[in-house]
């Protein structure tokens, strides 16, 4: 990486693309100091962190890997999220209450008692939210967080996020779905060979050709179909949301001018 400018606000949700090895992993490895530049600065919440002051960009910062083995390391899904308070030194009067909560919020309750190794994918990705979300962060990262996950289990993860920021917290992930990018974020970051290229709402990167051109990315299905009916003139659809109820709306007035000429 090299150059990055690269800031994050509060209650907002940042959405990292751009091809293999564009470098999105490693930027996102900087912000809870799994990494240190070797050269410039990392700044979390006012402090800057360096090689003796990690725990504090690790305390405000949670990361929800990819590779969910990598986080969950305790003989059960419950001593698991119990393991994060723990090692902050919470109370033990509090802990199981909050380890509990925190599951319930992503809806892996039932999970409790499992086994986190035998766990699939999407409960692993499910459970490793959780282990975050039970320490209060300020940002949360979450490297590929649909990767691997069926439609139902990325819708759920797709909520959660939503839910994580109506509840104030900052979100920062990376994604190869522009779908899912255009749904969840405010803004999108377009990242090639280890910078940042670009970035805006989602409706500027998406409808941006030169910038995704460059970065090898082609704009979500929702933009191409709204170029190919021509609706782009007037509206920039991101999502499918956005499409169908512009397409509704189309076709409702198409209706009434009908029915207006009818009468007459
Ligand atoms: N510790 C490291 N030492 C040297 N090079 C590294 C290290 N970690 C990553 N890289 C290299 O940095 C580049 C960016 O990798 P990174 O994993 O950040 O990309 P990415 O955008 O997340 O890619 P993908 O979408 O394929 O996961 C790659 O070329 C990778 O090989």
């Amino acid at each position: 990486m090299h150059d990055v400018d690269f800031s994050v606000y509060p209650n907002e949700v940042v959405a990292l693309v751009g091809g293999n090895g564009a470098g999105k992993s490693t930027l996102l490895e900087h912000l809870n100091a799994t990494l240190v530049p070797d050269d410039g600065e990392l700044v979390v919440e006012g402090t800057p962190v360096t090689e003796d002051n990690r725990q504090h960009a690790r305390k405000e910062v949670g990361f929800v890997f990819q590779d969910a083995d990598t986080q969950l390391v305790a003989p059960t899904v419950l001593d698991d999220v119990l393991f994060g308070l723990q090692n902050y030194g919470v109370p033990d009067s509090d802990t199981q209450e909050r380890a509990r909560e925190a599951l319930a919020t992503v809806d892996a309750s039932h999970l409790e008692d499992r086994v986190p190794h035998y766990l699939s994918g999407g409960e692993k990705r499910l459970v490793g939210l959780a282990g975050v979300l039970v320490l209060e962060p300020s940002v949360v990262v979450l490297d590929e967080p649909l990767a691997g996950l069926d439609p139902e289990r990325s819708q759920l993860i797709a909520d959660r996020i939503t839910q994580i920021h109506e509840e104030g917290i900052s979100v920062v992930l990376s994604t190869h779905d522009l779908e899912f990018a255009a749904e969840v974020a405010d803004r999108v970051c377009v990242m090639a060979d280890g910078n940042i290229v670009g970035s805006g709402t989602p409706q500027t990167v998406f409808y941006d050709d030169v910038l995704l051109e460059n970065a090898n990315l082609h704009p979500p299905s929702a933009v191409r179909i709204a170029r190919e009916a021509g609706l782009t003139p007037t509206a920039q659809p991101v999502t499918e949301a956005d499409l169908i109820s512009l397409l509704t709306a189309s076709a409702e007035e198409e209706a009434s001018q009908r029915t207006v000429q009818d009468k007459r």
